[in-house]
């Protein structure tokens, strides 16, 4: 028997960049975010370095003849969405390229590699003027600061800097420059998008700011970006639409990087696919502690409201990561019940509150909530973990503020109670196991007491 074939159709997007040995940045991460953003991801590769996250120990060029040849197979067979072009490393490789894309009607990014994260140069000297030729056919640039600086000889070291830095680049003939703000001092990274409005025969700009994540783990998020907005651009999406969705997507893949490698690691590309993936054993976790609350019949936990339980994926950013009871588990006659399941996106307080002590410890993932009252404050002494206090308005400030000076992921949180919120305590643990034993743990020093 044979069955139907059932080919899915993609937008085809090409990356005309070099090879990362080690994995972070280059074509590793272009493929690796093409297609995680459902797209077709094929490759003309410029060189090989011999690379990993402490540096550049290697690099060899291949010749502009098999790279044009890479180009041509590629363009001649498939229809190809966007281009987005990275680490070029010679002059002769960037007329190459700009020949090659003469011919193509497409939207097309041009991220200006210069120097990798390591401080490695990856463009040889002087070569920086070639660049202006390939500008003509671009849709857009994405220089971070250093690179705009050498692009257009000014100072960048601001955010109106920025935009004149990007309106110069427009000058030399791109039809948009995203000059990014990560380089540039700040607790917000604003990248600067400015587009050539030819009617009008001026520029629109456009910021788009995002909190700095405190860490020098960067490596691959300018081609990360730059990927991500091109294959954007394969599905049609608006320059600006790109541009938002790019951002946002480098920024949860700066966030939770891969910590690979004696240097600082890479960035995590498929990390809103990972996410997903995650949803359903989240799920199940959060299950198996409810069934196991049922079974002890946790009862002098439970607060008068009901008690919550939630988890988060690895990745939670908002409530629509994190799964919880719908509804809550509530005293009855016969035990303790709850009438519906565990689904993604509940959204309750408890829903918030994880993910704001996620901002401080994004270890932890499980959390309850429990009744407080003198007898189970006491029972906290028997917790394996620190117990810490907040107080404030709303129930995430009081996470917030139990957590400003712990040093370790707290296992309990004591919320005095506010306005319309009871007094309760949240108990927090990184698995479900361990979640699971500390809130078996709590009930059997109270009904032992
Ligand atoms: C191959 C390659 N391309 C780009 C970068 C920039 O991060 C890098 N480090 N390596």
């Amino acid at each position: 028997m044979t069955r139907t074939h059932a080919p899915v159709s993609l937008p085809v997007t090409l990356t005309i960049a070099g090879s990362d040995s080690g994995g972070g940045a280059g074509i590793q991460a272009d493929l690796k975010t093409i297609e995680a953003h459902d797209a077709f991801g094929t490759s003309a590769i410029t060189a090989t370095t011999a690379q990993n996250t402490t540096g550049v120990k290697d690099i060899n060029v291949l010749p502009t003849d098999h790279i044009a040849a890479q180009y041509d197979a590629v363009v001649d067979d498939f229809d190809v969405g966007a281009i987005k072009t990275g680490m070029l490393a010679t002059a002769a490789v960037i007329e190459t390229v700009t020949d090659c894309l003469a011919e193509f009607d497409g939207p097309v990014v041009v991220d200006p590699v210069m120097v990798a994260a390591t401080g490695d140069r990856l463009l040889s000297e002087d070569a920086e003027a070639a660049y202006e030729a390939l500008f003509d056919h671009a849709t857009l640039v994405t220089p971070n600061a250093d690179e705009a600086e050498l692009l257009t000889d000014r100072t960048v070291d601001s955010v109106d800097a920025a935009e004149a830095a990007g309106r110069d680049i427009v000058d030399l003939g791109a039809n948009a420059a995203l000059v990014k703000g990560g380089h540039i001092d700040g607790d917000d990274v604003v990248d600067t998008l400015v587009i050539d409005e030819s009617a009008t025969d001026a520029t629109h700009t456009e910021g788009f700011s995002h909190p700095r994540i405190d860490t020098d783990a960067t490596h691959g998020s300018g081609c990360t970006l730059s990927s991500a907005i091109a294959a954007r651009l394969a599905h049609e999406e608006t320059l600006t639409e790109a541009v938002a969705g790019g951002v946002a997507f480098m920024e949860r893949a700066v966030r939770y990087g891969i910590d690979a490698g004696e240097g600082p690691g890479s960035v995590h590309h498929l990390v809103e696919m990972r996410e997903r993936a995650d949803r359903e054993a989240t799920t199940a976790a959060v299950e198996r502690i409810v069934a196991r609350l049922v079974e002890t019949n946790v009862e002098p936990l439970v607060p008068a409201g009901g008690m919550n339980v939630v988890g988060a994926t690895r990745y939670a950013e908002s409530a629509a990561e994190v799964v919880g009871v719908d509804g809550r588990l509530s005293q009855t006659r016969t035990g303790i019940r709850h009438n519906a399941g565990v689904r993604s996106g509940v959204g309750s307080d408890l829903a918030h509150q994880l993910l704001a002590a996620r901002e401080v410890f994004p270890a932890l993932r499980f959390a309850a909530t429990c009744r407080l009252d003198d007898a189970v404050e006491q029972a906290l002494d028997t917790l394996d973990g620190a117990v810490v206090r907040g107080s404030g308005a709303s129930a995430t400030e009081v996470v917030a503020t139990a957590l400003d000076d712990a040093d370790v992921p707290p296992a309990a949180i004591i919320d005095a109670g506010g306005a319309d919120r009871q007094p309760a305590v949240i108990v927090a643990a990184p698995t479900a196991a361990t979640l699971r034993k500390r809130l078996v743990g709590l009930h059997d020093a109270l009904i032992t007491e």
